[in-house]
């Protein structure tokens, strides 16, 4: 500190030490004092100044570098945050909502179905029995929608994205029809709240994705879902003139291998699906024998890609096919495997005798068929278990004798020989599980358990099961018969044989529902889209870590170390040293 009247005269010392402090003296100009004090202020160590200021401009830039990292995770949508979407599935005999919950950590969704983060529920009939009055849809359609609202939050809405895919039973109508019922359904769910686009509401008919080789120019559907779909992570070689519906069987191939582990993994160990719809059938396997491209569907997943078997056969679901059969009955054509009986009535050996079968057939009989029937006579049930089977036969290999590929196996469609595991899902679940079958020799317990049942008197079976719907308990001949003839008659599977396992749920009971797979998909895809193009995806990379852990391992000792370091700053005595020329040493003292 300097007087008033004191002169300053900077005078310095040879640098002689590695410390080299600026030393000021200060001479008082007042004669009188002899003993002048004369006193080195050596300014604060210019180190130590420095190495303040590089200490709180550190500090700044790590908390600063902190608070980036907190935000950057909560925007990228860190851990905490629970995100949802939602899938209709319009199915042929009833449409069904999937709402699904979600987390998001290191940039990968996190699925878990159950709990809070799953809830669905099925209205009946399906989409396409409002072929007549698609305004009657929107009912139903704003049912699901509040029943989906239900379950996420409100503030969440506006960011959940709500798809509504078609199958079968939309496909079997003219295109124009099921146009007026997605017209409806975009009307509802355009206003529903939920995220949704026009294009987002569909009769899937084959295309998640193009690889970039392949791609055609198709539909607005199409190029919407590539758009939306991270091509790298999920690429398909799809022919666009032939895939029908194989979707639907690459998103239940999909789920199942998720449900049980081995999605992202060895093909060789993945698990095939065989789906037995009401109006349709759809078979998907990892398959190594090559294949016309419009059966063949690469799915990435990961770092993985599955060279897939994939085809939805249109009518060969089991309600169809049972159609079919009663169709056959009337026409009486070549292929029924069934003679009329004595008094010119339709033998139906898929019905129980003393089953009344008019009604049911006057329902389900469309357009000339039903006249017919009405006009010639009407059917008589005559429950024969292995007619049955043989007419079931003869269904499936209706367009056989058109086969274009090296051989057919359901109608005119090219199936490779199955490979590997399968599960058998939907009416062999909910058949197998009606007559008990356990999962050792199922299939061939199916053909004892048919014979019993089509043998059986209806009045006895209506007495066993007085709880079921007449028509849905009369369903049970004609399925275990077509269940059989279907996997072992057609498809070659051993009766025995312990690959083939029937199930609707799988993993930790996890729903086999294709529309679960449609939505690992979507997710997997525009999460990993958002990843790669958010600031974060590095971090993960890095670390391999998720955000949670990141936030733990980095932010806490940061914060820590610049705490305590502020703190100690703080708290250090503040040294003035003062260098005394007459005593010719250093003189520390404290300025508080
Ligand atoms: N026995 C029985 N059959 C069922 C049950 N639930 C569904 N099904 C039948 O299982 C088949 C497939 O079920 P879903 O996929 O839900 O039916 P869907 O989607 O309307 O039919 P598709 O459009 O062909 O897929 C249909 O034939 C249904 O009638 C059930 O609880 N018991
Ligand atoms: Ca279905």
């Amino acid at each position: 500190m300097r007087r008033s009247h004191t002169r300053a005269r900077v005078k310095t010392k040879p640098d002689n030490s590695t410390m080299d402090p600026v030393k000021f003296q200060i001479r008082s100009s007042n004669r009188s004092s002899s003993s002048s004090s004369i006193y080195t202020l050596t300014k604060s160590n210019s180190k130590h100044a420095k190495s303040n200021l590089f200490l709180t401009v550190a500090s700044i830039a790590t908390v600063l570098g902190f608070l980036f990292v907190c935000y950057s995770i909560a925007s990228s949508g860190g851990r905490g945050s629970l995100r949802y979407s939602v899938v209709i599935d319009g199915g042929s005999t009833g449409t069904r909502i999937h709402v699904f919950g979600y987390r998001i950590e290191s940039g990968k969704p996190v699925f878990e179905f159950r709990g809070a983060n799953y809830a669905s529920l099925k209205l009946h009939p399906g989409l396409s029995a409002y072929a007549e009055d698609p305004e009657g849809a929107s009912a139903a359609l704003r049912e699901l929608v509040e029943f989906a609202k239900g379950r996420v939050p409100r503030g969440m809405w506006v960011e959940t994205e709500v798809r509504l895919m078609a199958t079968a039973g939309m496909r079997l109508l003219e295109v124009s029809v099921q146009e007026k019922i997605l017209g409806v359904v975009r009307r509802v769910l355009g206003s529903s709240g939920f995220l949704f686009r026009d294009e987002w509401a569909s009769v899937i008919s084959g295309f998640i994705g193009v690889s970039r080789r392949t791609r055609r120019s198709d539909d607005g559907v199409r190029r919407s879902f590539l758009r939306q779909r991270n091509e790298q992570e999920l690429t398909q070689n799809v022919d666009a003139a032939a895939a029908a519906g194989s979707d639907e069987g690459v998103y239940a191939w999909v789920v199942a291998n998720f449900a049980l582990g081995s999605l992202g993994g060895d093909p060789i160990k993945t698990t095939g699906i065989v789906e037995l719809g009401g109006a349709s059938a759809q078979v998907t396997f990892v398959s190594s024998e090559p294949m016309p491209s419009e059966f063949s569907r690469t799915v990435s997943f990961g770092n993985v890609s599955y060279s897939l078997y994939s085809h939805s056969f249109l009518h060969f679901g089991q309600n169809a096919a049972h159609e079919k059969l009663w169709g056959s009955l009337v026409s009486r054509d070549r292929n029924s495997a069934v003679e009329p009986t004595l008094e010119g009535k339709h033998a139906d050996p898929c019905a129980p005798k003393g089953y009344n079968l008019d009604t049911i057939t006057q329902k389900h009989l469309s357009g000339f068929l039903a006249e017919e029937s009405k006009l010639a006579s009407s059917f008589q049930a005559v429950g024969n278990y292995s007619l049955c089977r043989s007419a079931a036969l003869s269904i499936l290999q209706e367009g056989n004798d058109k086969c274009s590929y090296k051989h057919c196996s359901i109608g005119s469609t090219f199936t490779p020989k199955l490979q590997g595991r399968f599960l058998a899902t939907e009416n062999f679940f909910y058949t197998s599980k009606f007559f008990g079958l356990g999962e050792k020799s199922w299939l061939s317990n199916m053909i004892s358990a048919g014979e019993r049942f089509c043998g059986e008197d209806w009045s006895k079976l209506r007495v066993k099961d007085p709880s079921l719907e007449e028509e849905d308990l009369l369903r049970y001949c004609f399925s275990s018969a077509y269940i059989v003839s279907l996997l072992h008659d057609t498809l070659g599977v051993p009766l025995d044989d312990e690959r083939v396992g029937f199930a609707n749920q799988a993993g930790d009971d996890i729903p086999l529902d294709w529309a679960l797979g449609a939505f690992i998909l979507q997710t997997e895809a525009s999460t990993s889209q958002h990843a790669s193009s958010s600031h974060l995806h590095w971090f993960y990379a890095l670390f391999g870590i998720d955000s949670q852990t990141l936030l733990y391992f980095i932010g806490v000792p940061i914060l820590m170390t610049v705490l305590v370091c502020l703190i100690s700053k703080w708290r250090k005595p503040q040294l003035k040293t003062i260098y005394d020329l007459e005593k010719g040493r250093y003189i520390v003292s404290r300025i508080r």
